[in-house]
């Protein structure tokens, strides 16, 4: 669906966007994670027609950006990190606005007005002025605006941002609707919850370089760092843990009373079962999971959130 290929951006001294390349597919919600400044939104925006690159192309549905810019703007939808609403107007008269900018007829658009609302859960306080309303409800007329002609692609930059959890598990309802009846997702974050509960694919982006990329099982893959599970007993001995190592074929590491044993979540009952055997009294267990975290912290060597 987009194909984007050596694409670079600098500001002044600033290279947003350095030599990035990669494919989304039809039909797909890809994720961009990186930190603050990491040059997603900057990508979006050359992505969306907004901005210019310096060098580099971009295929929406197989057409050019810049040669076909007008075809790309009808194929995309692009929700944008700032509100964009009028406060003091109505959510059906900022969507009137909206949708007539694109052309729509007033028949069709008062229609798909109406489905729109419906879609994110506000048809009843359509004729609210926006002023009033919260700011999760703000960001979901954004989204709302960004779909009434009909985009094929959508591009949301943290759609999430500054907002309480129960609007943003709205938001995350509305986008998997939307990804059900076909439209290919483009979204941007430093959450990684966000691109874990959402994302197809995953691009993991900073200072401007796309630093891996893939589904979140081949991201994992990319780091040495393993699933574990770190048992604490009342008391283990060097003896207990030989014993161990005859009933499970796991690494195991022990330190004092505790134990750190190299398996999968899904292996725990195993391991549970040979303790029992044992008679081990087990009398804590913390689950350590590989994460896009700790892969974005193996990858650059600093953390995700400042
Ligand atoms: N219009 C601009 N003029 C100058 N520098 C800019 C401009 N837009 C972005 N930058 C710089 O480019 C870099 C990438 O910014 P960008 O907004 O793309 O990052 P981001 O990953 O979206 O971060 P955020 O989550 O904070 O929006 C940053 O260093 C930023 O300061």
């Amino acid at each position: 669906m987009i194909q984007v290929q050596n694409l670079s951006k600098s500001f002044q001294n600033v290279q947003a966007v350095n030599d990035i390349s990669f494919t989304i597919k039809k039909g797909e919600i890809f994720g961009f994670l990186g930190p603050n400044g990491a040059g997603k939104s900057t990508t979006l925006n050359m992505m969306s027609t907004i901005l210019k690159s310096d060098t580099g192309t971009i295929h929406i549905d197989g057409k050019n950006s810049i040669e076909n810019s007008k075809e790309c703007k009808h194929l995309i939808g692009v929700v944008p990190q700032e509100i964009s609403l009028y406060e003091d107007l109505s959510a059906y008269d900022n969507l009137l606005f909206w949708g007539d900018l694109y052309g729509i007829p007033s028949k069709i658009l008062k229609e798909r007005i109406h489905t729109t609302l419906e879609l994110i859960g506000l048809l009843d306080r359509k004729k609210d002025l926006i002023k009033t309303y919260s700011g999760g409800m703000k960001r979901r007329i954004n989204i709302a605006a960004a779909l009434l002609h009909h985009p094929k692609v959508l591009f949301m930059d943290e759609p999430t941002v500054g907002i309480d959890p129960q609007s943003r598990n709205h938001i995350f309802e509305v986008i998997e609707t939307l990804n059900k009846q076909g439209i290919t997702i483009v979204y941007t974050t430093h959450y990684m919850e966000e691109v874990e509960r959402l994302c197809d694919r995953i691009a993991i982006i900073d200072s401007g370089k796309i630093i891996a990329q893939g589904t979140q099982s081949q991201l994992k893959e990319l780091v040495q760092t393993k699933e574990s599970i770190q048992f604490e007993f009342d008391f283990l001995s060097e003896a207990n843990v030989n014993q161990l190592r005859k009933l499970l074929s796991y690494t195991m590491t022990q330190n004092k009373n505790k134990l750190l044993v190299e398996s999968t979540v899904k292996e725990l009952s195993n391991v549970i079962t040979a303790c029992n055997e044992l008679q081990l009294s087990i009398k804590d267990i913390q689950l350590n999971k590989v994460n896009l975290e700790a892969i974005f912290l193996n990858l650059t060597g600093k953390q995700l959130r400042d």
